[in-house]
């Protein structure tokens, strides 16, 4: 199936074709007008011979007058078939049959899912989102989703709308009683005490509602906490503990980062003479492990080259299952469109990036993996995770992901922001820089557990960024990470 919400490319393709659609209908109307025009003039024409035909009173006793009305009839009536099974229009409709996967109700459905993921991460609640009769169809596939406090939220919400909009004809309050009535029974929520809603009167509604809501309000999360009276303490409750809490403090509002011992920022040249005109322009974020930020490493025209590259072959992000062995498509884990840039490619302009990571890092890419393209879309986001593998899993070849390399292929803002939620930091990076951290320890190759880092849910915006993990094999390391020995 076609996942239209995943990167803003695919966003940009999805107004594409609607209006590839547009253009097809009104084609199809611009053919439908012309046959029956076709249509009108040729029975005015066939009128016109009739009526000829009615004045020559004698003509069914001329046996070849009615042999020409015969065949002028049969004529007729295939010609008039023909302007009625209107073929041109619909060969011009196929166009749009061909793109049938767009309008599958999985493309809403995902794109709704998606919405729920960014609600319940940031807390947001619906009045905060909506508009009327979105409201409904985000309350209809909660209520299919078994998300009671969602089909709450956004029924109440579109009730809102619909007392303070008037009537919208979207908005059918038989349809959100139902949907109010069945979910506030899963939340918990005492509704026995309360009339059954129903009646065609609308007035009677509003007040029913008034109350119903009113109460739903006091009443709705008893179960869940004694106290709790506001759907927004659900949404916060469900963000759970731990690093996904700190994470999600972090997307949401960010650190303002004091100055340490560790944290400066210097002109670098690596001892690398032809530097000395041109030094990198590094930051430290972190020292155990090391994270730096390289500032003005990619350049605009590189970025333009990368970008072109990914746009027609960005794939959906898949993660590693758990045994190692296969990727999967889980959204709920991470979100967003792939390109692996491949030796077809044959993107000479790479040669140049990968000496620059090079004299930046101090590593060598020679058994790095290939660049990897990222681009998120609506409410992309990777949760919190290592980039390194469990050793058993993929560590053959050369080893590990010892160093991530990741440049910013556009500026973000916090919501787009990489995140390592147990040290409690952000990478303020802008569009050209590269954040560089390391995933092992540089000691022993064990895993750095801190190196946890996710990206934080897009609220909006368009973020592309590129990555390339510099392997074990191949660098100077005090550990011999084949043998598992210690060299030093
Ligand atoms: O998009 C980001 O900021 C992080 C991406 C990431 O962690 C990864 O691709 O492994
Ligand atoms: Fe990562």
């Amino acid at each position: 199936i076609q996942r239209w919400h995943t990167s803003q490319i695919m966003l940009t393709k999805l107004y594409d074709v609607q209006n590839d659609h547009f253009n097809v209908l009104d084609n199809y109307a611009n053919l439908e007008t012309k046959r029956l025009e076709e249509l009108k003039n040729y029975v005015a024409a066939v009128y016109e011979w009739r009526d000829n035909i009615k004045t020559k009173k004698q003509f069914l006793h001329d046996h070849m007058d009615v042999f020409k009305v015969m065949t002028q009839m049969l004529q007729h009536y295939f010609q008039i078939d023909d302007l009625i099974k209107n073929k041109k229009s619909l060969e011009a409709f196929k166009d749009i049959d061909e793109h049938k996967d767009l309008s599958g109700e999985h493309i809403v459905l995902l794109a709704h899912r998606a919405l729920r993921r960014l609600q319940l991460f940031y807390a947001i609640p619906a009045s905060d989102m909506s508009a009327a009769c979105e409201c409904c169809v985000m309350a209809k596939y909660c209520l299919e989703g078994n998300d009671p406090y969602g089909v709450l939220d956004w029924a109440v919400e579109a009730y809102g709308k619909w007392e303070s909009e008037g009537r919208p004809e979207c908005v059918d309050p038989d349809i959100l009683n139902y949907y109010i009535v069945s979910s506030s029974v899963y939340t918990g929520f005492n509704f026995m005490n309360l009339i059954i809603l129903s009646g065609p009167n609308y007035q009677e509604y509003t007040e029913k509602f008034e109350r119903y809501y009113r109460l739903m309000k006091n009443e709705l999360f008893e179960l869940e906490k004694e106290s709790t009276t506001d759907i927004m303490e659900v949404y916060e409750y469900s963000i759970g503990h731990g690093y996904m809490k700190d994470f999600r403090n972090l997307c949401k509002h960010g650190v303002s980062r004091t100055l340490t011992k560790y944290s400066k920022c210097r002109y670098q040249t690596n001892n690398l003479f032809y530097r000395i005109l041109m030094p990198f322009k590094e930051e430290d974020i972190n020292s155990e492990p090391l994270i730096k930020i390289y500032h003005d490493v990619l350049y605009d025209d590189e970025i333009l080259k990368i970008k072109t590259l990914a746009l027609e072959n960005m794939k959906d992000a898949t993660v590693k299952s758990v045994d190692g062995k296969g990727d999967s498509l889980i959204e709920k884990t991470r979100s967003g469109q792939v390109y692996w840039i491949s030796k077809v490619d044959a993107v000479e302009y790479l040669d140049a990036l990968d000496t620059r990571i090079e004299s930046f890092t101090g590593f060598s890419t020679k058994t790095a993996e290939q660049y990897q393209i990222v681009n998120y879309g609506l409410g992309g986001h990777y949760l919190p995770h290592h980039d390194s593998f469990a050793k058993a899993i993929n560590c053959l070849q050369f080893g590990n992901r010892l160093v991530t390399v990741l440049f910013y292929l556009t500026d973000v803002q916090n919501d787009g922001y990489t995140s390592f939620p147990l040290l409690n930091i952000i990478a303020p990076a802008e569009k050209g820089a590269a954040l560089v951290w390391n995933n092992l320890h540089m000691s022993n190759g064990q895993k750095f557990y801190e190196s946890l880092h996710g990206s934080c849910p897009l609220l909006k915006g368009n973020k592309w960024i590129m990555t390339r993990w510099l392997y074990e094999e191949g660098q100077h390391l005090p550990y011999d990470w084949k043998n598992n020995v210690q060299i030093i």
